[in-house]
């Protein structure tokens, strides 16, 4: 039990989820433990405001504080509202990937620039829908300006021969089973670098909320196509032991940067402001409008239909 306060009463911006291997992020000072319910149900853990050097960050534990949620299970849209509306404006998701390519070694690190979308449609993935349609553009997926800051920072890792790659695409399946030797294979000749079960919906749902959104991808094995052994859970979970530490140390290095004025802007996701707004507002008729859709919408964006 923790003896944390359940309330926060200052807006947090910046928000790191965690993926498999990192449930939470030690090494920084907790501050706050929020319960929050969102018109899309409770986030897959509770929030976790902590504090470095006088910069708060919430940290939310993708698929639960027990690694409960299987990829398709995880509450994406309850995850990504319940950031936006304690403030969140900027996010850093930590995903575990297989490497689709030689040059990506276990251990190393990559900062995505794309994504290809292999998942199968069960999974929610938006926030605009019965009786509200928005269509936000996602040509790029991931957040330029914040993915500069990250690359900034590759310094910080440490480890003999560790790597932080500058670009990438994400092959995002559906799971939970990992890839067949045919389609890492096939994947291998659409030019993906590495591939999980996770960046999507997220990333979309983030852009959809105008958050600046940067998926950080730690590779942690070959998948099945490399004549090293095939991936499973074990090899994936030894990696990220040795991951954490570099993740935790990145996100230092990012959240010294990003407390300086110089990337205000990119906190508070300023180039995003007013994108989905657009997208929806003037998308469905106010006759078609279903009110509970608008009060869900107004979670997100609150006083969104009154200007
Ligand atoms: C246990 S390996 C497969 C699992 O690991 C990755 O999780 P996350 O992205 O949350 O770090 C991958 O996406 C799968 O969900
Ligand atoms: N090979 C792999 N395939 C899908 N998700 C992963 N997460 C870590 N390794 C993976």
């Amino acid at each position: 039990m923790s003896n944390l306060p359940t309330t926060f009463d200052k807006p947090v911006h910046i928000a790191v989820i965690g993926g498999t291997g990192l449930g939470q992020l030690d090494g920084f000072t907790p501050v706050a433990l929020l319960h929050p319910d969102t018109p899309w149900g409770k986030p897959a853990s509770p929030i976790h405001i902590l504090s470095h050097n006088n910069v708060n960050v919430a940290f939310l534990a993708r698929h639960g504080l027990h690694h409960q949620f299987a990829p398709h299970e995880v509450p994406n849209r309850a995850n990504i509202a319940a950031l936006r509306h304690i403030g969140v404006r900027c996010v850093i998701a930590f995903s575990a990937v297989g490497s689709l390519q030689e040059e990506i070694k276990p251990m190393d690190f990559v900062v995505p620039d794309q994504v290809i979308d292999r998942t199968k449609g069960v999974r929610p993935f938006t926030f605009f829908e019965g009786g509200i349609v928005g269509h936000v553009g996602f040509a790029d997926p991931f957040d330029a300006k914040l993915a500069q800051v990250v690359k900034k920072c590759a310094q910080h890792m440490e480890g003999d021969g560790v790597v932080l790659h500058e670009k990438g695409t994400v092959i995002c399946m559906e799971g939970p089973q990992f890839s067949t030797r045919a389609e890492s294979h096939m994947y291998r000749a659409w030019g993906g670098s590495v591939i999980n079960m996770s960046t999507l919906p997220e990333a979309k749902l983030a852009r959809e909320a105008e958050m600046a959104y940067q998926v950080i991808a730690m590779a942690t094995d070959y998948d099945c196509w490399h004549s090293s052994e095939d991936v499973n859970v074990d090899m994936v979970i030894k990696c990220m032991q040795a991951n954490g530490n570099n993740a935790k140390r990145l996100v230092a290095g990012v959240l010294d940067q990003l407390a300086s004025i110089e990337h205000g802007d990119v906190v508070m996701a300023r180039h995003w402001e007013g994108a989905s707004q657009g997208a929806v507002k003037f998308m469905t008729k106010p006759d078609g409008r279903n009110p509970e859709a608008m009060k869900r919408v107004e979670y997100l964006f609150p006083g969104f239909w009154e200007s």
